[in-house]
Parts: C-alpha cells; structure tokens; sequence
C-alpha cells in the first residue's frame, strides 16, 4: 500500500460526525456535497471500486456506485478535492507538474440533474479542466463517410457536459440503430418545407436528394443546457451559418484520399450502392470547396482518427487546459 491522500478541504470535512463510520482507504479522498458524502478513488484497484467513485447517503448510512459519465482519469497516487460551487469537485494530483492532471467531477449541476432523471440512478461525471473559448459553437463539415460523426461522438463522450449536439431534422429514412430526436428529427418533406417558409430553421440543404437543417430551436436546446453546440452539417449549410448571426468555429475535415473516402462509406455498410454514387460524386465537390479560406477555419485530415482527435481538441484548446503552478501550487487559467 502506498501514502495516503493528502487533502485540502476534504481533510476537514473527514471529520465530520455524521453518525456513520467512514473509513477511507488509501488513495481515497471524501468531500461532502449536500446529504452526501463522495468517495473520490485514486486507484484502479478493483477491489476498491471499478468506477472510482462511491457515495455514502449521510442520512441513511447506505453505500451506491454510481453511474459514471466521462472518461475517468487514469489513476493517481494522491490528490486534492475541492468543492467548487457546491455542484463539481474540482480534483488536483499531486506533485504532478502535468497540465492533465486536473479534473472536475461534476455531481449535481444541471447537466448531471437532468441525466439522474434520465437514468433514475445517482450519476457522476468526469471533464478534464478546459480553457479556451467555451462559448463559440462548432460547424463540423466534410464529405460524407470522412468520420466526422465518429470524432463528434469521441468528443461528446470525452466531455459530456461541454458539448452538446444539435439534432437536425431530415427527410431521410431513418438508419437502423437511429433514433427519432436522438441522432435526427426524422419528419416528412411537406412539413419540413413549412417549418422553413415560417423560418423555424437557421439553415437547411438539400443533400444528396433528402433535405437537411438546422432549427433554432435545437441550437437553443444546447446552449440552454450550458452546453457548446456542435453542428454536423455540408458545406452549404456552412455557409449559411457563416452568413447568420451564430459566431461559429468552422471546421472541414477532409480523408487522406479519395479511395480511402470511398472505403469507409463502403465499409459502414448504410447506404445502397446508388446512394454510395451520389454521396461520392458530391464529395467530389465538397472537397473543393472545402478548401475556402473563406469559409473555414481549420481544415482537419483524418488519416489515423487519434491523431485527428487529437488535433480537433487541439484547436479547441481543451487538450491541455489549465495548469498549475510547481511553486505555488496555484491553478493557472491560460485564456
Ligand atoms: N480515421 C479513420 N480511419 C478509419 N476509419 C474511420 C476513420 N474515421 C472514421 N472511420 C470510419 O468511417 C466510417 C464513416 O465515419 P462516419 O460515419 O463518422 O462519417 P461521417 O463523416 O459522419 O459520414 P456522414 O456525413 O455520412 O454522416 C465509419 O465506419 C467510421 O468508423
Ligand atoms: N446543411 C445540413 N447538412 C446536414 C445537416 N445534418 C446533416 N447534414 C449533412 O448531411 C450529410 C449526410 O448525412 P447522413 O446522416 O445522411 O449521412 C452529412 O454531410 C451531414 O453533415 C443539417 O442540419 N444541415
């Protein structure tokens, strides 16, 4: 067994007589948050917990493992809990001189709220301390079967309460595993084309023979929640938005080469080979205009997809987001 944690707040509040006996082991920090006591696990030791966090009711003495959004950081030998506005602990390792080495663990904002509701379970998640501009939403586009979904889903599943993807509504048939008002508003073509003429929508393109769009009250959705928006939408529908009052980043993610584009739609194995046609011959000409300056901020190839992720967290300025300093132990914001 190693040194125990070291604790800022937390060391206090270990003390606190809540009538139940709390015996923390090694590794382990507890900070409480309400009627609640979490349990905060340095350690991968199974044996501890699996899900690096467990939390005690103070007013029943009863144990849960709860959900756990996120990615957990890997583990720690000792760190520090904070409470920061009675909603997120804000966790620092130790002696670490590394910028990935503090982590929120949010426990009761609205987010976390509304996923508890969801799940009717006790829920936690992890985000990795960001900085940078939270605020400007992000246009992804690219041909179709580059990966810009897969990379909009890593992000989402690494950072579960920064972003927040806005569902477009479409007139295609809906894929097998998609879900109506989860990766698209399925709806017909008729009642779409009256939602634009009464300017529900922010943009919308005809694309590869269906019509696709943006409605404001889907961007409202994500930034209602305090979320960054991220919109998956083609070129056209780009340059909508770069005409509209949304101050977005634009971002074109382009495949390393064209059989490479053609290899990954085929492999994904969810359109027909006529649809392939089209989607390949369009892509043809999104690539072109890809390249406008213009229009887009950052062009990303997605070659290997971690290097690409990489370099999409990159841009946004949350691969490494806030440090501290070796001598003070001060956190450091870079804005
Ligand atoms: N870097 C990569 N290397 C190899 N395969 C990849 C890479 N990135 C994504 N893929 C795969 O390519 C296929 C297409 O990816 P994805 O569905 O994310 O594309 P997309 O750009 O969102 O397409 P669409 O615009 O049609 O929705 C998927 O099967 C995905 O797993
Ligand atoms: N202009 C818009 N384009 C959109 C929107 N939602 C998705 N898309 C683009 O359509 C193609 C095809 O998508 P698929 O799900 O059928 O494979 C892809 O390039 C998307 O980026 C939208 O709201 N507006």
């Amino acid at each position: 067994m190693g040194k125990a944690s070291e604790f800022f707040v937390d060391d206090l509040q270990r003390s606190f007589s809540n009538g139940f006996d709390l015996k923390l082991n090694d590794f382990e920090t507890a900070v409480v948050v309400g009627s609640k006591t979490y349990v905060i696990c340095g350690t991968d030791d199974p044996t501890i917990t699996s899900s690096g966090v467990r939390i005690l009711s103070n007013l029943t003495g009863e144990w849960v493992i709860p959900t756990v959004l996120g990615t957990k950081p890997e583990s720690f030998k000792g760190h520090s809990c904070v409470l920061l506005n009675k909603d997120k602990i804000l966790i620092i390792e130790h002696n670490s001189k590394s910028n990935e080495s503090v982590w929120f663990l949010e426990v009761d904002t609205q987010f976390i709220r509304d996923q508890k509701k969801k799940l009717k379970t006790e829920v936690v998640g992890w985000s990795k301390g960001v900085i940078g501009n939270v605020e400007r939403p992000l246009v992804i586009s690219g041909p179709s079967g580059v990966g810009k979904g897969t990379l909009i889903n890593m992000l989402m599943k690494e950072f579960p309460s920064m972003f927040g993807f806005s569902v477009s509504h479409t007139t295609r048939a809906p894929r097998e595993k998609e879900q109506n008002g989860v990766h698209y508003h399925f709806i017909k073509r008729d009642v779409m084309e009256e939602d634009i003429r009464s300017g529900k929508f922010l943009e919308f393109a005809s694309v590869h023979g269906n019509l696709y769009g943006t409605s404001i009250e889907s961007v409202d959705v994500v930034s209602d929640a305090g979320k960054r928006c991220i919109l998956d939408i083609d070129v056209q529908g780009a340059r909508s938005v770069r005409a509209s009052s949304l101050e977005a980043i634009f971002i074109f993610v382009c495949p390393p080469s064209f059989e490479e584009l053609e290899k990954r739609l085929r492999a994904r194995g969810t359109e027909t080979e006529e649809q392939i046609q089209k989607r390949l011959r369009n892509a043809k000409a999104e690539l072109e205009q890809g390249n406008s300056p213009d229009l887009f901020d950052h062009i990303l190839v997605n070659s290997d997809l971690e290097a690409c992720y990489k370099r999409l967290k990159d841009i946004l300025g949350i691969s490494e987001c806030m440090s501290i300093d070796p001598t003070t132990r001060f956190l450091i914001y870079h804005r």
